[in-house]
């Protein structure tokens, strides 16, 4: 459904030097710096799955989704999504894809969420059946009865984004790019966009890529993980695989009676650490548990011991380091 090949963009940034001087002379000679966004991104995405697109800032999830939304057109490479080269044949495209930046609006900011929905339906020529069908299911699924009156401005950044998760679907598109859409988001309102997200993937087989710094967001909806770091595309699997590449990491979490130095345990690496509490983390493969708690003993009276595999954000951690990105 969704086919990236040799996919490359580049940004030219003016360099911009301190002081009034530098400034002064920028005006006259402008010198640049070439920003290597994507190098080389390939990737295919099958029909129904739920991608979460992840990397660190400035790493180039945006960019992708821009040239996959159309918006963008690459230095070089090809891009095919639903037989459509997004920036190409964007007025036919458009209406085959919804698209969510969470970090800007694409409802008209002084008007009523209401009056949106209904350009937008001029825009894309909804017929009247599709639209009262998919405003009624949307209106309901994200809980927007009490704001669709309000204007956009008005709404808390719980409330706008259900509303642009909405103007996204009012056209039934069949892909649906979200970039950071749970960003700023409340956990009452978190939990509703993801379930939300889960029904119309489950329900109507739509097809999102899900760009997000929130790794439980990954975890309640991603299939498939593709991750990119400094531009390349680094990870591309499932969280299960993740988890058993690293299955042998464990963390534990020890309380104790008031210690005032922090403990060094040989082989496991301390996360975090306070008089009372201390979080290390440690590969059974290289160091025994019993071995951890009985050094931890020696030093310390022992109140409670947590041990988890490894949190998801641990893991991601782990792939960012061994990527030195
Ligand atoms: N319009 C632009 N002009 C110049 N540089 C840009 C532009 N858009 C993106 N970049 C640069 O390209 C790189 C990738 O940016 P992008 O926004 O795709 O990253 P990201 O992974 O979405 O980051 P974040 O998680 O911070 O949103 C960054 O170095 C960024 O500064």
């Amino acid at each position: 459904m969704i086919s990236l090949e040799g996919i490359s963009k580049s940004f030219k940034v003016a360099k911009r030097s301190a002081g009034i001087k530098q400034a002064a002379k920028a005006l006259f000679i402008r010198e640049h710096t070439i920003v290597e966004a994507l190098q080389n991104i390939s990737f295919s995405i099958d029909e129904g799955q739920i991608v979460g697109y992840i990397g660190p800032n400035g790493a180039g999830k945006s960019t992708t989704i821009k040239v996959m939304s159309g918006i963008l057109v690459p230095d070089c490479g090809t891009c095919s999504v639903m037989g459509y080269t997004p920036w190409k044949d964007r007025v036919a495209y458009v209406r085959n894809i919804g698209v969510v930046f969470g970090q800007r609006s694409q409802l008209w900011w002084d008007v009523p969420v209401i009056d949106s929905y209904e350009l937008l339906r001029d825009i894309y020529k909804i017929p009247t059946v599709s639209y009262k069908a998919n405003l009624s299911m949307l209106v309901e699924t994200l809980g927007l009865n009490d704001f669709l009156h309000v204007p956009v401005r008005q709404l808390s950044l719980g409330q706008r984004m259900r509303c642009e998760i909405a103007a996204s679907l009012l056209h039934s598109p069949q892909i649906l790019f979200l970039d950071e859409p749970t960003i700023g988001l409340d956990a009452v309102s978190k939990l509703a966009v993801r379930k939300f997200i889960k029904t119309i993937n489950k329900e109507r087989g739509v097809t999102v890529i899900l760009t997000t710094h929130d790794m439980s967001d990954i975890e309640a909806l991603a299939d498939r993980i593709l991750m990119i770091g400094k531009g390349a595309l680094l990870y591309d699997g499932t969280l299960g695989k993740l988890r058993n590449r690293f299955g042998t990491q464990r963390t534990i979490t020890v309380d104790y009676r008031e210690y005032m130095q922090p403990i060094d345990i040989s082989g496991a690496a301390r996360l975090s650490w306070t008089p009372e509490r201390a979080v290390y983390s440690f590969d059974t493969e290289h160091v025994a548990i019993a071995g951890v708690i009985s050094r931890l003993s020696e030093q310390v009276e022992l109140i409670d011991v947590a041990i988890e595999t490894t949190p998801v954000d641990e893991l991601i951690l782990q792939l960012y380091k061994e990527h030195q990105i």
